[in-house]
């Protein structure tokens, strides 16, 4: 299986000439994997490359100056997470991985922030980077309007109205992620990874990622691929919410990376998660559940999934008390 590469020209907004056929090659790569690379999706180089930059930066602050900054220390999950804090897979060693977590700027007065919904409101910011809030929240700008527009294909793709998902990104939660992976150690068993094989948990992944390669995705017949780097695109990848609200039609696959490929240097992530809105119902959209079947996942809210998931793999208490590891 190869992962696709789907092109963006001409489909990125509504309406435009290309979408319905964008919409059909989207259709088999969430039928398949999942995955998918676009090409020519509005987003310039250099805010890339900038990002990238100032992933560097801030993953080079030192150590005590991450420790002061740690995401259990934020309520909404924000922050630095040190070497070892995640277990993305259960059966393997704690992740190999350093990162950085943000969100977008909700205002304080916000329904959701006043609730204290998770992964709403309250970045940590270092002082020692004074450009990356804005920065940041450009990115993010960004990429949640080439999600947006990559939920109007899909519901395109689903044989529903182009604006079928509108209403769930209100208040969306969006969280930008910037990954450090230090070389493989050599003579690593085989339970070590960089990222122990997942699936995300979200509705798209939006990654980009360096020129060293090291991400893999398993593909439906359980064979592990190289999603290799390929300049001027992103990887995309459909989470968890995807199966529930397709009834299983559409594909969340596990991924996984080894840093193996370097010659030794780090290699450096930016997978941005795009999630609906907290309290969006995610339940099979029409056309997705055979008639006289039940549907093969109960409602649920995106919140309520999401909250259990951060709970599992960095072993929160529930009700975001604090870590236990
Ligand atoms: O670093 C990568 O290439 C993938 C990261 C990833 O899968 C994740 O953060 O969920
Ligand atoms: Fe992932």
């Amino acid at each position: 299986m190869m992962i696709p590469i789907i092109d963006l020209q001409d489909a990125l907004t509504l309406g435009e000439p290309r979408s319905a056929q964008v919409a059909r090659e989207m259709r088999a790569a969430a039928m398949a994997s999942g995955f998918f690379y676009v090409r020519h999706h509005g987003v310039d180089a250099a805010q890339v490359d900038a990002q990238f930059a100032l992933a560097r930066e801030l993953l080079d602050l030192p150590l005590a100056a991450r420790e002061r900054l740690a995401m259990h220390l934020s309520p909404s999950m924000r922050g630095f997470e040190l070497m070892g804090a995640q277990t993305l897979d259960q059966e393997a060693r704690p992740d190999l991985k350093e990162s950085f977590y943000c969100g977008m700027a909700y205002a304080p007065d916000h329904p959701y922030v006043q609730a204290g919904y998770q992964t709403y409101g309250h970045n940590q910011w270092p002082a020692e980077v004074p450009r990356a809030p804005a920065q940041c929240e450009a990115y993010i700008q960004a990429m949640l309007g080439l999600s947006r527009r990559l939920m109007q294909l899909m519901a395109l793709s689903l044989g529903l109205p182009e604006t079928w998902f509108d209403p769930t990104s209100d208040s969306p939660m969006v969280t930008l992620r910037m990954i450090c992976y230090p070389a493989h150690p050599e003579g690593a068993d085989d339970r070590t990874f960089g990222a122990g094989a997942h699936t995300d948990w979200g509705a798209i992944t939006i990654l980009a990622q360096d020129s060293h390669g090291g991400l893999e995705v398993q593909t439906p017949e359980g064979h592990w691929v190289p999603a290799t780097p390929i300049p001027g695109c992103f990887v995309v990848n459909l989470g968890d919410m995807i199966p529930r609200w397709t009834n299983g039609l559409y594909h969340s696959n596990p991924h996984r990376v080894r840093n193996l490929h370097s010659g030794g240097a780090p290699r450096y992530s930016i997978p941005f998660f795009y999630e609906p809105d907290y309290l969006a119902r995610i339940e099979a959209v029409p056309g997705t559940v055979p008639d006289g079947e039940v549907p093969r996942y109960a409602p649920c809210t995106a919140g309520e999934h999401l909250v259990e998931m951060y709970r599992r793999s960095y072993a929160l208490k529930p009700h975001g008390e604090e870590a236990t590891a």
